[in-house]
């Protein structure tokens, strides 16, 4: 019987800075065409995850697979040409280049080099504001419009797989559902994998299909996204029930 590869897979890595680790043996695997999100408190390590996946920082044990290439092989840089785009925590755009070229550094990537028009288009198409303001010094946008720019930039690269660390931080509640929404036509539209990040627990959860929390570097549950909300344990730490 044919049985399919996840596109992401995490085995037992342990991570962190120095010799503190943050990451316990983390295991955790996302499949082709699969939202995932990742909940859970402050400090947990979900940014650290994700900085371990895109090779920010390096594991001390475990191992990380992305379309059967083992990652942990591979410098950061090669890594979102396999097609790996992060999408950091706190955006980080480029303040003093304006959206469009902002959104042109996304493309860095052969693939994103080869569909950059394509790309493009469909990148104002489902976040205009990015069009009305493409002359814009990214700097000088609002927090919101500043996470547009950050997820078009992802788009940008033509990934496969696209992670998302937090990007409601620090927006009103109906940006952060506007963002919400998006992402969640980007996938409807494109099939496209999507690993998030995220404290608001209740719209990750509504967003994704599958969620994993995250409770001092070890995962503590696992489970489809109506499994997850109907959990005692999710309603009465994260979804205040
Ligand atoms: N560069 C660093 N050097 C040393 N320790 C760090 C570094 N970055 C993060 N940490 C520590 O690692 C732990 C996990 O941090 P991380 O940012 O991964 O958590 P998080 O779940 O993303 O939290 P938040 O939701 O607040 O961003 C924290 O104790 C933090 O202090």
């Amino acid at each position: 019987m044919l049985t399919l590869e996840p596109m992401l897979t995490l085995e037992n890595v342990v991570a962190g800075y120095s010799a503190v680790p943050v990451l316990r043996q983390v295991s955790l695997a996302v499949d082709a065409g699969q939202f995932v999100a990742v909940v859970g408190p402050n400090g947990a390590g979900k940014t650290t995850l994700f900085k371990t996946i895109s090779g920010i920082v390096r594991p001390t044990a475990g191992s990380i697979t992305f379309e059967g290439t083992d990652l942990l092989a591979l410098p950061a840089a090669r890594r979102a040409h396999l097609g790996i785009a992060h999408v950091p925590e706190g955006r980080q755009v480029f303040p003093s280049l304006t959206v469009m070229e902002n959104l042109e550094m996304g493309a860095f990537t052969a693939a994103g080099q080869r569909d950059w028009k394509h790309n493009i288009q469909r990148i104002l198409a489902w976040l205009p504001v990015l069009a009305d303001r493409r002359g814009q010094l990214a700097g000088t946008l609002s927090g919101g419009e500043q996470q547009m720019v950050a997820i078009g930039r992802g788009l940008a690269s033509s990934p496969k797989l696209l992670m998302l660390d937090e990007p409601s931080m620090g927006l009103a509640p109906t940006i952060a559902d506007f963002i919400f929404e998006k992402l969640i036509e980007i996938r409807r539209d494109t099939g496209l994998t999507i690993l998030l990040v995220e404290q608001r627990v209740a719209e990750a959860l509504e967003s994704a299909d599958h969620g994993y929390v995250l409770e001092a570097g070890r995962v503590v549950l696992e489970g489809d996204n109506r499994t997850l909300r109907a959990d005692d344990r999710v309603r009465q730490a994260y979804l205040g029930m």
